[in-house]
């Protein structure tokens, strides 16, 4: 099939690439001509594990295509994605002039029957507003679709090339059968296709995200709680995740969730209801709840150095929102770094990736290091922030001869405290009692 993916960040280039690699012949369009250039070069603008192979493959059989040219992309298309971004509003709504704005611009230029397919994560109704657009600009047929896309960020090849279910709202039978065709090759495990109209699988993508990011505020209040009441969140993780009613995906403690998606959408969630005068309860305590926990580090930090960061130096691992991309939209690392330039404190950071985003966010605020352990020489502590898999098992020798003090704050929960302990560290990590020397000045938090 012929394909046009219009926006290629994190969705729209998984998507193009994923899509080629089944045998269609996918364009790709991005406003961002800079961009363009450096994938029609076969260079990606972003990290994302597993993506790299499938790109190039693809563009050397010619599957694959880039252009910010969006009439001669369409032309030949019978299948439009819309990969666009849907930013919050200034009011916590989600910012849909990206997806209608696109909308007119297709709907001005095409002369055949067009499946125009959102992925792009948006609020209830916007299908009903792309097709008033279509409707008002064109008199071609179309099937405006709702597609919401599901892939993770540092997995997304995987989820998107064996997704755990594919979620497409529409009720025009010739689409439903254009996406079947289309889809067949992603769910030949019996991994199901769930058809729908476009409002309720427009609702099920905001569902999806805040549920998850409910389960994710519920255990960091678990794991403040295990602080206070001297449990072993880990331990408690375990027990809980062995009800297959509740499952052991999504329960790990940490500093808050990040990223481009979470935040936005329980904001653009309860926004939502909001308008629709519902008030959803547990949504604000969602978000209340992470936006507490970015700060937990920081907490604990004043309670160890007795208020007084200033002038002091912390080492950190981790920048992205999470491991495996290079993404920090978001992302706890950014809070912890205010927190710690507000009250004084100097900062040296590694991460394996996302090193060139934080740099161009915030330039020379802080420092780089050239790898984990340079930015460890003579700082007070070390943090740790994201749990690449190069952190999990470092050398401890090491890290305690470069620290000035050999004191961990993990937020992440990456080490054994009784481990710790042992070597000779200062430990604190989330929901577990903190160990090792000076134990006896902060605990219990
Ligand atoms: N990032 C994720 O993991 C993820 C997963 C599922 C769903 N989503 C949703 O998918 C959508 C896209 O997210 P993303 O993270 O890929 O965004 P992104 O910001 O990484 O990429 C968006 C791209 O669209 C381009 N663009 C903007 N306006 C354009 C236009 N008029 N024509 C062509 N290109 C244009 C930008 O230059 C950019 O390259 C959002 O609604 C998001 O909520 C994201
Ligand atoms: O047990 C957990 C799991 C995740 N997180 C945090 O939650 C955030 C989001 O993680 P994850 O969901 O793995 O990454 P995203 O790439 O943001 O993916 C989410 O957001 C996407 C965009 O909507 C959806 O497509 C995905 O299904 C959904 O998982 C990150 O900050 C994680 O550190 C935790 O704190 N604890």
């Amino acid at each position: 099939m012929k394909i046009a993916v219009i926006g290629t960040g994190y969705v729209g280039l998984v998507t193009g690439t994923c899509l080629a690699e089944t045998g269609n012949i996918v364009t790709c369009v991005d406003i961002n001509k800079q961009k363009v250039q450096m994938m029609q070069q076969g260079q990606l603008p972003i990290y994302e594990p597993g993506i790299e192979t499938l790109f190039h493959r693809n563009i050397i059989e010619e599957r694959l295509f880039f252009t910010a040219n969006l009439a001669g992309a369409i032309a030949d298309a019978t299948i439009i994605f819309l990969a666009l971004p849907t930013p919050p509003g200034a009011d916590g709504d989600a910012d849909l002039s990206y997806v209608l704005g696109a909308s007119k611009d297709i709907a001005l230029l095409i002369s055949s029957y067009k499946v125009i397919i959102t992925k792009s994560t948006v609020p209830v109704g916007t299908a009903d507003k792309v097709k008033a657009i279509f409707r008002q600009n064109t008199d071609v047929a179309v099937a405006v679709v709702s597609n919401p896309e599901f892939l993770r960020e540092g997995v997304a090849v995987e989820d998107f090339m064996k997704p755990d279910r594919i979620v497409i709202g529409t009720q025009d039978e010739r689409a439903k059968e254009i996406l079947t065709e289309l889809y067949a090759p992603y769910v030949r495990q019996g991994n199901p296709i769930i058809f729908m109209d476009e409002r309720s699988a427009e609702l099920t993508k905001y569902a999806a995200n805040s549920f998850l990011a409910t389960k994710i505020s519920f255990m960091n209040e678990i794991a403040n709680l295990c602080e206070k009441l001297g449990a072993d969140v880990d331990m408690v993780r375990l027990g809980v995740g062995a009800d297959e009613r509740i499952g052991k995906r999504f329960l790990f403690p940490g500093i808050g969730y990040g990223g481009s998606c979470f935040p936005k959408d329980v904001q653009a969630l309860a926004k939502s209801a909001e308008t629709n005068d519902y008030d959803f309860k547990i949504l604000h305590s969602v978000i209340q709840v992470n936006s507490l926990q970015k700060n937990v580090l920081i907490n604990k930090l004043n309670a160890f150095f007795n208020n007084d960061l200033k002038g002091k130096t912390f080492a950190l691992w981790g920048l992205s929102f999470k491991p495996e991309t290079d993404d920090i939209r978001e992302a706890p690392s950014l809070t912890v770094i205010g927190h710690l330039l507000k009250a004084g404190a100097k900062v040296v950071a590694y991460d394996p990736e996302a090193m060139n985003n934080v740099k161009a966010l915030i330039g020379e605020k802080i420092k780089y290091a050239d790898d984990q352990y340079d930015a460890l020489i003579g700082a007070d502590a070390l943090l740790i922030l994201t749990e690449w898999s190069v952190f999990r098992t470092p050398d401890f020798n090491r890290i305690k001869k470069l620290l000035a003090g050999p004191v961990i704050f993990d937020g992440r929960n990456l080490y054994s405290p009784h481990k710790m302990a042992g070597f000779g560290f200062y430990y604190n990590s989330i929901g577990r009692m903190a160990a090792g020397p000076k134990y006896a000045a902060v605990a219990p938090l």
